[in-house]
């Protein structure tokens, strides 16, 4: 392998991938990321440039300090993306702590920068550290793409480990360093290094793709106006519920605004909406968050209790009517004086379909409507 034409195509594809990813900030600049990266894969050649630049009569200052600098710039805006991908929290406080310590770093640099060996050491641990730290990033992320974030996760590993296994090689062979600082010796580490940041830019895009496809996904799954599960997801939902293994007894639950239309009627669709909303917020609230809640109608809404007795299920459903009529006389400024209808049923999922199961909660419903309405009917699932 003729090293200087893979340094110079890789610095191309870099340079390439740096532009690409500069065009997607420019088309979506609220995915801050492509910013990030872009410069990540810049600062990569700019780097790289100044290296191959060594031989010529240039200020060591440039082709040593600068040149490493920006090489490590590089993974450290590769981590900076990555932050919008996990459920790590980028606080002030930590950006603080980030910036002090990457100001260290360039002191540490500047100050052995005459020292090729200890510069090359220091560089390559850093590197090696800061690609440890992306697949760590990487396992918090949001993205629910095992196959992609593993394969991201094994390139900054192998990264990091190219890199550890180059300072190694560089105090294991301290004595015969060439004026870069390196052992002749360390050629495939570099070689590893440069291919393996021009795969990463070249996978990163990926990264964003699944999250848009994840935004639209959790869009699609959504109610607009409440932001509970909608009508499809809820049901796909409970059946993926009785497809468990052993799903546990669980109790079905319908609930039902009373006299919706009169409101609407009255007071408008603006209020009604609010309505809605309001009431949604309330069981959101109400309910654990491993119960399943979606809104199937336009003014009714289901929600299956996980492993809940009869008993309990009944007292829930009894304080959610009566939060509901005491909490929701308002809505936008508007006396509309909300009540709910709600209709249950204990089912054991090991005897019980999901279909029965979701007919009599439903015929539960409208028993209690039949009774008054702000009423909890208890039905029985039929075999
Ligand atoms: N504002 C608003 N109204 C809606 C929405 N979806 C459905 N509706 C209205 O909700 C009303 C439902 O009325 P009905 O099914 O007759 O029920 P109800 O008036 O609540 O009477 P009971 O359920 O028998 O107590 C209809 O007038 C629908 O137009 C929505 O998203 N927003």
């Amino acid at each position: 392998m003729h090293l200087p034409t893979v340094v110079i195509l890789a610095l191309v594809i870099n340079l390439i991938v740096g532009f690409y990813l500069y065009l997607l900030y420019r088309r979506k600049p609220k995915d801050r990321c492509f910013r990030l990266w872009s410069f990540s894969s810049i600062s990569f050649v700019l780097g790289g440039t100044l290296v191959a630049l060594r031989p010529y009569d240039i200020a060591a200052f440039f082709t040593f300090f600068v040149a490493d600098c920006l090489l490590l710039l590089a993974p450290i805006l590769v981590l900076a993306g990555l932050i919008q991908f996990s459920r790590f929290r980028y606080t002030r406080r930590r950006r603080q702590q980030a910036f002090a310590l990457l100001a260290l770093t360039a002191v540490a640099l500047l100050s052995v920068h005459q020292h090729p060996g200890i510069l090359s050491v220091l560089i390559a641990l850093a590197i090696g550290i800061t690609f440890c730290l992306c697949a760590i990033l990487l396992q918090k992320s949001v993205i629910t793409e095992p196959t992609f974030t593993r394969t991201l996760q094994g390139i900054f590993l192998l990264h990091a480990l190219t890199m550890f296994t180059q300072v190694m090689l560089i105090l294991w062979q301290w004595q015969s360093l060439n004026s870069n600082g390196l052992p002749e010796s360390s050629v495939y580490t570099l070689l590893s290094h440069i291919l393996l940041t021009t795969f990463t830019a070249l996978l990163l895009p990926w990264l964003c793709f699944l999250k848009l496809e994840r935004k639209l996904t959790l869009k699609s799954q959504r109610d607009g106006l409440t932001k509970l599960a909608n009508r499809e997801h809820f049901f796909n939902q409970v059946e993926r519920y009785w497809q468990q293994q052993r799903p546990l007894p669980a109790v079905l639950m319908m609930i039902d605004i009373d006299f919706f239309k009169k409101i609407n009627d009255k007071f408008g669709h603006a209020v009604g909406d609010s309505a809605i909303k309001a009431v949604a917020q309330l069981l959101s609230k109400q309910l654990r968050c491993n119960d399943i809640i979606g809104r199937i109608g336009g003014e009714e809404y289901a929600a299956l209790l996980i492993d809940l007795d009869e008993a309990t299920a009944l007292k829930i459903s009894q304080r959610l009517c009566e939060q509901v009529e005491k909490q929701l006389q308002f809505v936008a400024d508007a006396k509309v004086e909300l009540t709910i209808s709600i209709g249950l049923v204990y089912v054991d999922t090991s005897q019980h379909d999901y279909v029965s199961a979701l007919k009599a909660a439903d015929e539960a419903l409208y028993s209690s409507k039949r009774a008054g309405r702000n009423t909890v009917t208890l039905g029985a699932v039929g075999l």
